[in-house]
């Protein structure tokens, strides 16, 4: 297949035969016109844009050659350049959504940007379809620059070009310290050094940089949208069945997003959504009328407890876990740290409330074992996310497991349930 062959001509014809799969199977064919995206539903379309993908990267690789392909590895920190200017700028705000063209002086009087800056930005876009140039001196929205309108999106690429770019450069100077060896602390890594705090990501966005904190809030609303329809409230069929009163803890759960959605979608749950201070208002404020009386916000420190036990409940943690080095999330005995509190590992806590009829639901990407061209790129691009920003990783299905047992030997995992085509999963635990 198209990971194994170096044959141009078996890779164009897998390409070819792929592509008619694809637009057989898909409702519309894919256009770079500024219309919503559509998510590949269909399985024969997806697995047919999977074996694109890979042939595709494949015929980069061989016909770009050895030095462009690693010149551009190297360099390709200026694409964020270019987004960040783009964010900055506020570009994506200032051309027409409808697809009609803007002339290069009336962006540069909205932005308030020079002519020349945002030539040059555009001549980076460009290159990928972000934005388009329809005449010499005018510019319009493509699809891949219209998402950048999507609520949560815009928030998301302020995350990553901002702090994110930022605290990257800072990693190798931060791990050299300790014999490359990422420590135990998640407040000595890369953002710490950008920034120059002992807090860790989330204690610094929600105390010293409010507009962070709230921005990454919304960040977390689109997420998910990248890695296409497979969600908690899709995909986790016992929900549906599950007595009326269940109650699902979110925890961690950012503004309510995810409990939201399975309260509307499941009138049998009852949702507490747990997080941290000024998380929680915002997210009371935003909690729709009719859901008031299903759907609660608590303000909990999961490194201190977990308030709510009993029978049945689901403990659900959504990118919780992944922030974490192994310790915070699965000691068992009190952490402490600088400040002196006694905190414990996150999913211990969790346990020592659990009975055997309650449920932790680990809603990750469980990083596969193997690597190479099939390997999914955002999976490896979160790895490195959170080695930098809280020193925290991407773990494999054995990895997951290991953590369980150590945060308490009773839990195990019952089921995992996997997305097809990309690293989305739910790991169902219980206590045997
Ligand atoms: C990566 S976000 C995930 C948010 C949400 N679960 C989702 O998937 O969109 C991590 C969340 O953990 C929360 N958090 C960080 N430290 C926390 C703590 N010590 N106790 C409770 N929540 C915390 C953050 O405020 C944030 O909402």
């Amino acid at each position: 297949m198209a990971a194994k062959t170096e044959d141009l001509t078996e890779l164009s014809n897998i390409i070819s035969t792929n592509v008619k799969n694809y637009l057989s199977h898909v409702p519309t064919p894919p256009t770079l016109r500024p219309t919503p995206p559509v998510p590949v539903t269909d399985e024969v379309a997806a697995e047919a844009r999977e074996q694109l993908l890979l042939a595709c990267r494949r015929v980069i690789s061989l016909v770009g050659g050895p030095i462009e392909t690693v010149m551009g590895m190297s360099a390709a920190f200026h694409q964020t350049t270019a987004m960040k200017l783009a964010y900055d700028m506020k570009l994506a705000h200032n051309v027409p959504l409808d697809g009609s063209p803007i002339a290069l002086g009336e962006l540069a009087a909205k932005t308030g940007a020079s002519e020349e800056t945002i030539v040059r930005v555009m001549r980076a876009l460009t290159l990928q379809d972000v934005f388009v140039e329809t005449a010499p001196g005018y510019f319009a929205h493509t699809s891949g620059s219209a998402v950048i309108g999507i609520p949560g999106i815009e928030a998301l690429i302020g995350h990553w070009t901002d702090e994110s770019f930022a605290s990257a450069p800072h990693i190798s100077d931060a791990l050299r310290e300790n014999n490359f060896q990422p420590p135990e602390d998640s407040r000595k890594l890369a953002f710490n050094r950008a920034f120059d705090t002992n807090k860790n990501f989330f204690e610094y966005a929600y105390t010293e940089d409010k507009p962070m904190g709230a921005r990454f809030s919304q960040a977390m609303t689109a997420a998910g949208t990248a890695r296409g329809p497979y969600n908690l409230v899709a995909v986790y069929e016992p929900l549906r069945a599950a007595p009326k009163g269940t109650t699902l803890v979110d925890i961690g759960g950012g503004i309510g997003h995810v409990a939201i959605a399975a309260a509307q979608k499941f009138p049998n749950l009852n949702c507490v959504v747990q997080d941290i201070g000024m998380v929680v208002s915002e997210g009371r404020d935003g909690l729709p009328e009719e859901l008031k009386d299903r759907v609660e916000f608590q303000e909990n420190d999961f490194f201190k407890g977990q308030p709510i036990g009993g029978p049945g409940v689901y403990y659900y943690l959504r990118h919780i876990l992944h922030d974490h080095p192994d310790p915070w999330v699965s000691l068992s005995r009190p952490i402490s740290w600088e400040k002196g509190d006694s905190l414990g590992g996150i999913l211990s806590h969790i346990a020592s409330v659990m009975d055997s009829s309650s449920r932790i639901l680990i809603d990750e990407d469980i990083m596969n074992e193997h690597m190479g061209p099939e390997g999914n790129k955002m999976t490896i691009t979160l790895d490195f996310q959170m080695l930098v920003m809280c020193n925290g990783k991407e773990r494999t299905e054995a990895q997951w497991a290991a953590l369980l047992k150590s945060a308490d030997e009773r839990l195990v995992i019952e089921k995992v349930w996997r997305a097809k085509r990309n690293d989305s999963g739910i790991i169902e635990a219980r206590l045997a």
